[in-house]
């Protein structure tokens, strides 16, 4: 699976004057903030209103836009498949399903603050009644972050996790929150997430299962490949240019083995002056996505993935091999990964596939039982 010249000409849409225009030169917080909203449990059931059936995909560019904004984040460019749009952001990616959205962002973006905009659009526009007295029942929220390196660079209620917990409390009922991994600065992960709502659970035919991988003290020979310190021309579009010459010296392109023949859509884009960002869309439906902050001090790189291996590479591959073939892009220092699935027997594999990790030694194991699904999280230093 290898992309194709062609990817830098059928963007659904590109904000060409902010791909040229793009800088930062400052500390730059890596760790996203991690937020996937399920309104239904697949998009069979979404209902109808008013002899309509809308979906989150019938939400305008505009609305996405102003929604973007309260995050503090711009929309770079957009791929469409016939399942979900994928937008490539200012800070990292959305995701938009017709029943479910991901966001994930980094740097100083403000993810939570666009929740009560968001429930509004969908409620009013899309028709969907999602109330329970004064909060909202969607079908299942996750919200989740690596602990920062810069709290105190971050703005409003995400200068801690109480605070940001307290806010969607506000939101949601049933949400339970939890500080995985160690209870000092820098090595825990958060989760926030709400109860299934059960009498849709069943309904759910929906196969899921997501692979995080978050990498920090990446090695700087490697690093250095999304370094490309080109020079700002309003008129021309080189992130994108450069961001596919990035994915294809990487073979960022090549972590699956896409045995399948499936659809494979790509959107990559090279910031200046440093940084990478991409989304790949397999089968139109499935999505991995990187992004990389190579600066030395601050590096930081995380994969994220609901591909589901066996499926694509006809059980040629596993989760395990798609972990090394990231490590071997980047080479941190210290990584953990969490890994959610519905099938216990992924997950178990996984964590013994992880025992033998060349160059690296396990700190950490964790395995949750949040009710429909299964938490892994495992940290790992290099040796
Ligand atoms: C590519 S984005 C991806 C963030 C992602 N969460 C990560 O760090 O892995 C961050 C990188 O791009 C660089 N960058 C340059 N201009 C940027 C901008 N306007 N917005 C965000 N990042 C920018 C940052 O300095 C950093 O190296």
């Amino acid at each position: 699976m290898t992309v194709t010249i062609n990817e830098l000409i059928n963007h659904t849409y590109i904000d060409k004057e902010l791909s040229a225009a793009l800088d930062s030169t400052e500390a730059f917080e890596g760790p996203e903030k991690l937020l996937e909203i399920w309104f239904f449990p697949s998009s069979n059931g979404i209902p109808q209103s008013k002899g309509r059936r809308l979906t989150l995909r019938d939400i305008q560019l505009e609305q996405w836009v102003e929604i973007l904004k309260l995050v503090k984040c711009e929309v770079l460019s957009i791929k469409s498949t016939s399942q979900m749009n994928a937008f490539l952001l200012s800070e990292s990616s959305l995701f938009v399903y017709d029943h479910k959205l991901t966001l994930k962002t980094c740097g100083t973006t403000t993810t939570l603050l666009c929740l009560q905009r968001l429930f509004d659009i969908v409620e009013k526009q899309l028709g969907w009644d999602l109330r329970d007295g004064s909060k909202y029942h969607p079908f299942k929220v996750f919200y989740s972050r690596r602990c920062f390196m810069f709290p105190m660079k971050q703005r409003s209620i995400h200068k801690s996790w109480s605070s940001e917990v307290e806010y969607l409390n506000q939101f949601f009922c049933d949400g339970r929150s939890y500080l995985v991994g160690r209870n000092d600065q820098s090595n825990h992960w958060n989760l926030y997430v709400t109860e299934t709502s059960k009498a849709e659970e069943y309904s759910s035919q929906e196969e899921d299962e997501t692979l995080e991988v978050l990498m920090t003290g990446l090695d700087p020979n490697y690093s250095k490949q999304f370094v490309t310190n080109r020079e700002i021309n309003e008129h021309e579009d080189q992130g994108h240019l450069l961001g596919y010459n990035i994915t294809k010296s990487t073979k960022l392109d090549c972590l699956y083995d896409n045995k399948t023949n499936a659809n494979f859509t790509h959107d990559a884009f090279a910031f200046t002056p440093c940084g990478y960002s991409t989304n790949m869309v397999i089968d139109d439906q499935y999505y991995y996505t990187i992004h990389v902050t190579p600066e030395k001090g601050w590096s930081y790189a995380s994969f994220e993935s609901n591909v589901p291996v066996s499926k694509i590479s006809l059980k040629q591959q596993d989760n395990g091999q798609v972990l090394n073939n990231v490590l071997g892009v980047f080479q941190p220092a210290e990584f953990c990964l969490t890994f959610f699935a519905k099938d216990g027997s992924s997950l178990n594999k996984l964590a013994n596939v992880t025992k033998s990790i060349e160059h690296y030694s396990k700190r950490d194991k964790i395995i949750y039982d949040l009710d429909d699904y299964q938490l892994l999280y495992m940290r790992f230093e290099r040796i």
